[in-house]
């Protein structure tokens, strides 16, 4: 008996760990003609995003900036508020950095997609004060699976990679959020016209 599955009785499939690679008949991400250029700063998906909501005082505060092809790049400034240990960063930390980072790659296919699977892999410790350089890049699209990988550097954008992660992202309707958040913030959300017109029109994919 394992400790991870303490009666070893087979998982159902909706519990069963997902691959991190595209299978073989994925499909090549596609940009969608009205994303951002490249070089051009994404923004925040939601205000009080903890991940790159301008409006949320307790988060990242990470920027996101559009790529060639489906690749995005990000910054994240590790401040005192993110450690773990005295004076690094907290590994939960860098993965929600990594996971924000994959899934601003949504905005490049106007897809919404929310993350399935995400492994963290941690190569060396991130000091307090450090700028992380992020890289994301979609690997490739089965279904409404998307595929992706993820790395974050120091040092600079070309230095040593401290992180990296992988990813599965779902696609899913605005109703996802519609039907599972909390109503104060789905109305608030639903009452800002930017924010509707935003989300929906990621649903009109061609
Ligand atoms: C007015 C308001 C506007 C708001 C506008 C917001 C705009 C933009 C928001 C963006 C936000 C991003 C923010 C950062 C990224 C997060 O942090 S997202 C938050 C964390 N993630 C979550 O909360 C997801 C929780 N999980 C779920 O809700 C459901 O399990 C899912 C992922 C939607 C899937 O459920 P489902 O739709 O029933 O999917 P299902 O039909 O079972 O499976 C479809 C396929 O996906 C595969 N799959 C399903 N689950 C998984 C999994 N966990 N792992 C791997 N593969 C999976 C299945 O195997 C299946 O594959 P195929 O059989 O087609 O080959």
């Amino acid at each position: 008996m394992s400790a991870a599955n303490p009666t070893n009785q087979p998982r159902p499939p909706a519990q069963r760990k997902q691959p991190l690679e595209p299978p073989e008949d994925a499909v090549a991400p596609v940009r969608h003609p009205e994303a951002p250029a490249p070089g051009e700063p994404l923004g925040a998906h939601y205000g009080q995003c903890f991940g790159c909501g301008g409006e949320q005082p307790h988060g990242l505060h990470l920027s996101a900036t559009a790529g060639e092809g489906v690749s995005v790049t990000a910054e994240f400034t590790v401040k005192p508020a993110h450690q773990g240990a005295p004076g690094l960063a907290h590994g939960g930390v860098l993965t929600t950095a990594l996971d924000e980072t994959l899934g601003s790659l949504g905005w490049l296919m106007h897809v919404i997609a929310v993350t399935g699977r995400l492994e963290t892999d941690f190569l060396r410790p991130v000091p307090v004060g450090t700028v992380l350089h992020l890289e994301a890049h979609v690997t490739g699209v089965h279904g409404r699976k998307i595929y992706s990988t993820a790395v974050g550097r120091i040092g600079g954008p070309d230095g040593e990679v401290a992180v990296r992660a992988d990813a599965v992202f779902i696609e899913v309707k605005v109703e996802h959020f519609i039907d599972n958040g909390r109503d104060e913030e789905i109305e608030a959300a639903m009452a800002d016209p930017d924010q509707v017109r935003r989300a929906r029109a990621f649903e009109v994919n061609p």
